[in-house]
């Protein structure tokens, strides 16, 4: 089972050995501790192994049901004034509907899946009209903290709205899952972009867990996408682990390089470079233009040397200026040709149904962790465990035990 790589190590090892208790337990204990706290929806069908044969067909449209019957007259017209709006294109809707999706707030978490689903039964629609293709192109760019990423977006969003698309702009901010702050939000970026009427630019959700502002990020690319908006770019910066969580939410994955020195290009990612469908080298103008040559020649070099990712694309690096324009109308070419090719094959298609499903495990794993920290029995027994750890009395591996012991005894049976 592939899950999410940007979860951290520890965190994953973690979660891995809870799942694997979780569905040692007996099915009736299972669905106990996981379906009435855990999970919402049609989640919980996927993790209770019980019956899921028989209910699988009718589990999400049962689920929504649910939610709906449990709705008030005010929730309803809330919802209906939503959904009406967001289908009709308007941006304070789309907005709105983003906040809904963002909230902490357990009643409202609910009415945004009911929203949700029916957003995605609207784009389902639109998606079997169109041949069953996709209605919007997902890009993820992705690059260090003053890359030019915003210009970059600025002037191709601009392009693009001057072309008839409809552009939206989500980003993931990975420091305001950790602190609170922002490494990019707090200039004013794209300042022509958020001015344009065909354009929608969302910052990232204030604070959370990574896992928290990708699942919004995720809900909210559904919603941009059910508001007419063809074209999905989603930004984050290359620190932590975000840039791995963006390329697997979106269809193309592009990174922005800067021509600077190769020492500060040591701190890119390898692995991040793997993931790129796409290498663009910015600030190609000016004296810049000898650096960023020389930058081009050192990552085609490197992308020759890894494994390919796809059958019907083979990742390339190019040059670009957003200050004199040359080269963006040329890379965005290449994005549709790569979106064509992908869409041709057949790759783009199972792409993102492989992204559905990491997606839902990553749920799972967050709420999973989430539900065992906060259960009575580990949270009486964690602090002295922990301490036993540091002070290397007993080894990590047996606290685990322990405590997952903790965990599994008390669960109801
Ligand atoms: N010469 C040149 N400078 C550029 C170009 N694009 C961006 N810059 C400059 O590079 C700096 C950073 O650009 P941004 O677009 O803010 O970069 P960013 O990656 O969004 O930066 P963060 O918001 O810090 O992540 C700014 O001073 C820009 O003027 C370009 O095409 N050519």
């Amino acid at each position: 089972m592939k899950l999410m790589p940007y979860v951290f190590p520890k965190m994953r090892r973690f979660g891995f050995s809870l799942l694997r208790h979780i569905s040692s337990l007996p099915s009736a204990s299972r669905t106990c501790c996981l379906h009435r706290r855990v999970f919402t929806g049609s989640y919980t069908s996927t993790i209770t192994g019980h019956g899921f044969q028989q209910h699988r067909r009718n589990m999400s449209s049962s689920a929504l049901r649910q939610h709906i019957q449990d709705l008030s007259g005010a929730e309803q017209r809330l919802l209906d004034k939503l959904y009406e709006g967001l289908i009709g294109g308007q941006r304070a809707s789309l907005a709105e509907s983003i906040t809904l999706v963002e909230t902490q707030h357990p009643r409202k978490k609910e009415l945004a899946q009911v929203l949700l689903q029916r957003v995605l039964a609207y784009r389902r629609e639109q998606e079997s009209r169109n041949g069953g293709k996709p209605v919007a192109f997902r890009v993820g760019l992705s690059g260090p903290p003053g890359a030019g990423k915003s210009s970059f977006i600025e002037v191709v969003g601009k392009m693009l709205t001057g072309r008839g698309h409809k552009v939206s702009v989500l980003a993931v901010d990975p420091s305001s899952c950790t602190t609170g702050g922002s490494l990019m939000g707090d200039k004013t970026r794209m300042t022509e972009l958020s001015r344009d009427m065909d354009a929608f630019i969302r910052p990232s959700p204030a604070s959370g867990t990574l896992g928290g502002v990708t699942r919004t990020t995720n809900e909210a690319v559904v919603l941009c996408e059910g508001a007419g908006y063809d074209i999905v770019l989603v930004e984050t910066v290359g620190v932590g682990q975000s840039e791995f969580a963006v390329a697997d939410m979106v269809d193309m994955f592009v990174l922005l390089i800067p021509p600077a020195g190769g020492d500060e290009l040591q701190g890119i990612k390898r692995g991040i470079i793997e993931r790129a469908d796409l290498v663009v080298v910015t600030k190609a103008d000016g004296d810049l233009m000898g650096p960023a040559r020389r930058i081009q020649a050192e990552y085609t070099s490197a992308l020759k040397l890894l494994r390919r990712q796809s059958k019907s694309w083979n990742p390339e690096v190019v040059r670009a200026s957003s200050h004199t324009n040359d080269g963006i109308p040329e890379v965005w070419a290449m994005l549709e040709s790569y979106r064509d090719a992908m869409l041709a094959s057949g790759e783009l298609q199972g792409r993102r149904r492989a992204q559905q499903k990491v997606w839902m495990w990553s749920l799972i794993q967050d709420n999973a962790l989430a539900h065992f920290q906060n259960h009575p029995s580990v949270r009486g027994a964690l602090p002295q465990l922990e301490q036993r750890v540091t002070r290397g009395e007993i080894s990590p591996g047996l606290a685990a035990d322990l405590l997952l012991k903790a965990f599994t005894s008390s669960s109801p049976k």
